[in-house]
Order: C-alpha cells, then structure tokens, then sequence
C-alpha cells in the first residue's frame, strides 16, 4: 500500500526545499522564482522511530529497516486555480491521488524572496488554497451529479449512495465549508472516500520560518497556530531552510547543529510523525536476528490484514500471530525471555493488531 502525503501551497513559499529536506537529496529544483516547479516530485521517507532502533539492538539484528512514506512534491497553486489561473488545474490530481495534504505556509520574512502576492500572510494563503480546492470540488460534484442522473433513475444502488454523499459534500461547501466537515456513517465511508474529494482529505500546516525562528517560531506562525486549532487542524513549525543544511549532516553533525539551534528533535521527523498520525497510521515490528522492521497499517487493522502487507499469502493463508507488546519485548529483554514469561499470546483472525506489536505470523503456502 504505501501512504501519500501531498505538499501543497502557494507558488515560492519552500515546498520543494522542504521535500529535498525530507528526501535527503536535490531532487526537486528549488529556486527563488514562482512556479518553479511543474511535474510533481515523488520520494519515499523513512518514518523515524525510536522504537525499531531498540527492538534491533536487543534482538541483534543485522540490520534496520524503518517503514517508509511517500511524500509528493506538487506545483505551487494560486488564486484562480481551479478556473485555469497559473498553472492551471492539471496537478489538482496529483493532490487528488494523495492520502493527506501538508499544507506549507510562508511564514518566513526575507525580502529576496517574492510572494506572488507581493506580502507575507499565510493565513490568508491557506485561505486562498482551500478556496481554490473547495472551488475544484464543487465543479467535481456537479459534473459528477450530472453524470449520476441517468443511473440513479435506473435504481443503480451504488449511483443513488453517491449521489447523496456528494449532495452532502456541495451542501458544506455552498456553505463555505471544506467537505471534510461532513460527518459520514461507517458504512458510507468507503464510497466517501472513493468520491476522492480534495476538501475530504485530512490538512497538516506546516510553518516555513526562518532560520532563527525555527525552535519558538514567529507571530506569523502564531496566527497560523490559532487558525489550526479553531479548524481542528495540526500544524508544525519547521525551517525548510534549515531542514536542507541539517539533511546535508551526517548524524553526529546533524545532533550538535540541532542543539546549537536549541531544538530537540529535527522539524522533519516532527512533520513525519504528525503526518503519521493525521492519517490514524500505526507501526507493528518484525525482529530477528537477519532484520529488524517497522511496517505501517491504519488504526483498527485486523491481523491477517496487517501481515498481508508484508505479502498478500500471509494473508490469504493466515493461522495465527504470535505476538509480543513492545513494552514487554524491552522490559524483559526479548522475544524467548517474553515467551517463557507467558507474555507471548497467540493471536487469531479477529485480533486487532496495536500500535508496538511485535509479530510473528504463522500461515499455509
Ligand atoms: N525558511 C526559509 N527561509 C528563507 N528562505 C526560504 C525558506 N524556505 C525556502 N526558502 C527559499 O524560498 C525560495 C523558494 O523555495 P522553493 O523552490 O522550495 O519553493 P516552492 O514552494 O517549491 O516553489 P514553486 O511553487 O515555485 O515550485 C528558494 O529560494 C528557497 O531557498
Ligand atoms: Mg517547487
């Protein structure tokens, strides 16, 4: 499966020297001039996790390896956009083909860098962008309802669902509300999310500051704070700026020049476990002595569910998992250590798989 994270915003504000941060490369041409990127840039992340580190060093294993995200750099977006304005409305797919969008707000003042609105407000940028997606949803709905007539007067079941949640969806955003204020049923959320609406997908802020802002942040952050919390939204303050230099680190380096800032923790591996938690994911382990290994299911996964994301026959052929908590993996030093303390419980199909569980999944072939 893979989750994909969106990094959306305004044309100039960091996007794409945020994403060569996170992907440790230079990928993506970043440079002082709006519009600068156009085709989307892909990379995958490897989600930082202390835990996994442990995990290896207790069971000895020869080597590590973290679960990944993919993040999707995409061409910056103006007022307008959804009618054709800037760049038009071609990458309003690339943000519709992703699982959650960070939002990147210029928060950063520095007069060589030019605003397309020739001023530093990022809450009024945010509410430029969710204009622009709510504006491209509600031109998706209506086609979309035109389309749904004919088949909705044949009694197509699935067409009249559809047609219902998307007279939901317009009813918010005639309202001036982003669709994802919609509450939907359990048994309408799959068609719910099928509808791939872009105001339905769940919004991190992410504050660019500038290089001396970066551990406090700076009133313009400030106010983006206040915006998020009345939306219900997180945000993170980062330095993109920063985040490039550290990224260029190796990682003693990286340690001093985090302290030196007077940060505890580099402002990416804060952005990938807040985009971790947006979208409700969740890190089972696997530990041997060949590799220790981290691996992403969503909240509520059932067991077989989550060992078909190692290989679809650990799903279709699931026995049982034999499985650890992390906490009493550590505590008692290992997997035969646990076992002989009853604390290895034997786990079926309706088993739902928490967050730290240590697994080892028995199936046929
Ligand atoms: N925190 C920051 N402080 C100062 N300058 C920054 C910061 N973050 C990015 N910049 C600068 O802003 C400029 C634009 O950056 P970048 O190319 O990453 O923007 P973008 O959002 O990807 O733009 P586009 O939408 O045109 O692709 C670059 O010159 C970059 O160095
Ligand atoms: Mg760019």
């Amino acid at each position: 499966m893979g989750f994909k994270m969106g990094i959306v915003g305004m044309p100039n504000v960091g996007k794409s020297t945020l994403f060569n941060a996170l992907t440790r490369t230079a990928a993506a041409q970043a440079a002082n001039f709006p519009f600068c990127t156009i085709e989307p840039n892909v990379g995958e992340v490897a989600v930082p996790d202390a835990r996994l580190d442990k995990l290896a060093e207790i069971a000895k294993s020869k080597s590590i390896i973290p679960t990944r995200m993919t993040f999707v750099d995409i061409a910056g977006l103006v007022k307008g956009a959804s009618k054709g304005e800037g760049l038009g409305n071609q990458f309003l797919a690339n943000i519709r083909e992703t699982d959650a969008i960070a939002h990147v707000l210029r928060c950063f003042e520095d007069g060589d860098v030019t605003h397309v609105d020739g001023r530093v407000d990022p809450v009024a940028d945010a509410e430029t962008i969710e204009t622009e997606l709510m504006l491209a949803d509600l031109e998706s709905i209506e086609k979309r309802l035109q389309n749904l007539v004919r088949k909705v007067k044949g009694g197509d079941k699935d067409a009249v669902q559809q047609v219902r949640l998307l007279e939901q969806a317009k009813a918010a955003l005639e309202d001036g509300k982003p669709a994802r204020v919609v509450e939907v049923d359990d048994e309408d959320r799959k068609a719910w999310k099928m509808l791939q609406l872009l105001t339905t997908k769940p919004v991190l802020y992410v504050c660019n500051v500038g290089e001396a802002e970066a551990a406090e942040g700076n009133a313009h952050s400030a106010k983006v704070a206040e915006m998020a919390a009345a939306q219900g939204n997180s945000h993170v303050i980062i330095s993109a700026q920063i985040e490039e230099e550290i990224s260029q680190l190796d990682d003693d380096e990286a340690q001093m020049f985090l302290e030196e800032m007077g940060l505890d923790e580099a402002g990416l591996d804060r952005l990938i476990k807040a985009g971790y938690e947006l979208l409700n994911l969740e890190t089972y382990f696997t530990v041997g002595p060949k590799e220790a290994r981290a691996w992403t299911i969503r909240q509520g996964t059932t067991a077989p569910k989550a060992a078909g994301v190692i290989h679809g026959d650990f799903e279709k052929g699931f026995i049982r998992a034999e499985t650890i908590a992390y906490d009493d993996f550590v505590t008692l030093g290992g997997e035969q250590a646990a076992k002989e303390a009853g604390k290895m419980r034997a786990e079926g199909k309706g088993y739902i798989v928490k967050d730290g569980d240590v697994l080892h999944f028995l199936f046929n072939t």
